[in-house]
C-alpha cells in the first residue's frame, strides 16, 4: 500500500459521516468564516478535513518508514516494543491491546516516534528505534514531525484565541522543546482474514488521549459515533485531505467546550477490504509535567462552561499529561490486563481504568 497510487474506491453504499472541510491555506491568511468554520467542527463533532496542509510528500516518505520497518522480522521489531509500563514510543504488535471490555485483540502493528527523539536526534531522549527508523531519522521523520508541528500549533493557536486565552496559553502548555508523549505513528492492519462478513475492530473505540490528532488515511476505516447518535459511521477517505481531531486534553483544558470524539478502526469497507490499510498520524500532546484540568483561572469562557457542567469533576483529573497517558496506555495492554484478572474478574476493570473523557458514564 505505500507506493499504492491506485486501489478501489471507497464504495458508495455504505453510511459515511460527512466532516467540515477546513482551508489551511486561509487559517494560515486569518480568513474570519475559515476560522469560524474551524470553531463550529471543533466544538460539534472534534472531527474535520484539512487541506492545503502542504505535508502530503512528508506523510508519502513516512508510509514508506513504516513498509520498511513492518517488514522487518518480528523478532527484530519486538526489541523495540513500547513494554508495559505505559511508555507510548516504540513498535506495538498486532494483538498487544485490547479493542474491548472483553479483551477481544487488536489487529493493527504500529510504530511510534517520539517528537522528542526526533528533535534531539541523534541523542536519545527516550528510546532507541530499529534500523529502519534511525536510517530516516534526520531527513523523512524529522521534516514530517516538523511540519506536522507547524500544523498543529496553527490550530491550537487559533482554538487558544477563540476560547478567550491569553495570547500563547496552549502554546506554553505544549512548547516544542518541553518533553511530552506527542509522536509521529505508522499504522499497518492486515487485510481481514474472514472475508468481507467480518467487523473485527483493528483499533478499538475510543478517544485520543493528547490534544490534536493529525491523521493521513487513503482507504476507508475509520468510523465516528457522531453525538446524539448510537451508530457507527465511517470517515470517508478524501486525496489530498487529512483528517484532524480533537483528544481529551482539549476537552479537559476547555470544560467541554471542545469535543473529543469517540472513534475506531474496522478493516476497509467494500473492494478495499483485500488490501493492507495503512495509515499515519501526528498525535501533539501537552507537555508532560502540564496538569489535565480545565484553564477556568485563564478564560471567563471556561468558567462558565464549567460553572454549568453536569459534572464537572471530569475537568479536574488531578493527573499530569504523562500520568493520564500511561494510565490509558498501561490498561489497554493485554499483558497488564492478564495480570489483573484475577482481582477483577476478566479485565473489564483494567480496560475500564484505560477509558478517557469520553467513556465516562458521567461525562458532561
Ligand atoms: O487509522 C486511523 O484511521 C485512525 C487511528 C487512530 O484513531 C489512532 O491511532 O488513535
Ligand atoms: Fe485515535
Amino acid at each position: 500500500m505505500p507506493g499504492l497510487t491506485s486501489f478501489p474506491p471507497f464504495p458508495d453504499n455504505v453510511p459515511t459521516h460527512p466532516l467540515l472541510i477546513i482551508d489551511y491555506a486561509l487559517l494560515k491568511a486569518g480568513d474570519e468564516a475559515e476560522i469560524a468554520t474551524l470553531w463550529k467542527a471543533a466544538t460539534e463533532l472534534g472531527f474535520w478535513y484539512l487541506k492545503n496542509h502542504g505535508v502530503d510528500e512528508e506523510a508519502s516518505g513516512m508510509f514508506d518508514m513504516g513498509a520498511e520497518t513492518m517488514a522487518l522480522p518480528l523478532e527484530e521489531k519486538l526489541k523495540f516494543e513500547q513494554g508495559e509500563e505505559g511508555m507510548s514510543f516504540g513498535y506495538k504488535a498486532a494483538g498487544a491491546n485490547a479493542t474491548d471490555e472483553n479483551g477481544t485483540l487488536d489487529t493493527v502493528e504500529f510504530i511510534n516516534v517520539s517528537k522528542d527523539d526526533v528533535l534531539a536526534f541523534p541523542t536519545p531522549i527516550h528510546r532507541t528505534y530499529p534500523s529502519t527508523v534511525t536510517a530516516r531519522m534526520a531527513s523523512t521523520i524529522s521534516l514530517f514531525v516538523r511540519k506536522s508541528l507547524e500544523v498543529n500549533d496553527t490550530l491550537l493557536e487559533i482554538l487558544n484565541d477563540r476560547l478567550g486565552l491569553p495570547k500563547g496559553t496552549l502554546a506554553s502548555m505544549h512548547a516544542m522543546e518541553e518533553t511530552s508523549g506527542s509522536e509521529a505513528r505508522c499504522i499497518k492492519n492486515p487485510p481481514r482474514p474472514g472475508g468481507i462478513s467480518e467487523e473485527k475492530a483493528a483499533i478499538g473505540a475510543h478517544t485520543d488521549f493528547g490534544s490534536l490528532s493529525f491523521l493521513h488515511n487513503r482507504l476507508g476505516g475509520l468510523q465516528v459515533m457522531a453525538p446524539g447518535t448510537d451508530k457507527w459511521q465511517y470517515v470517508k477517505p478524501i486525496p489530498g485531505h487529512a483528517i484532524c481531531n480533537l483528544g481529551d486534553a482539549m476537552t479537559i483544558f476547555s470544560g467541554g467546550i471542545l469535543r473529543s470524539n469517540l472513534h475506531r478502526v474496522v478493516p476497509p469497507p467494500g473492494a478495499q477490504s483485500h488490501l493492507e490499510r495503512w495509515s499515519l498520524v501526528y498525535f501533539t500532546r501537552p507537555s508532560d509535567s502540564v496538569l489535565l484540568e480545565a484553564l477556568t483561572d485563564q478564560s471567563p469562557m471556561i468558567a462558565d462552561a464549567v460553572s454549568r457542567a453536569e459534572n464537572a469533576s471530569i475537568f479536574r483529573t488531578g493527573q499530569t499529561s504523562k500520568e493520564w497517558f500511561a494510565r490509558r496506555i498501561r490498561n489497554q495492554r493485554t499483558k497488564n490486563r492478564k495480570v489483573s484478572c484475577r482481582v477483577d474478574r476478566g479485565g473489564s476493570e483494567t480496560w475500564r481504568a484505560s477509558r478517557g473523557t469520553e467513556h465516562r458514564p458521567d461525562a458532561a
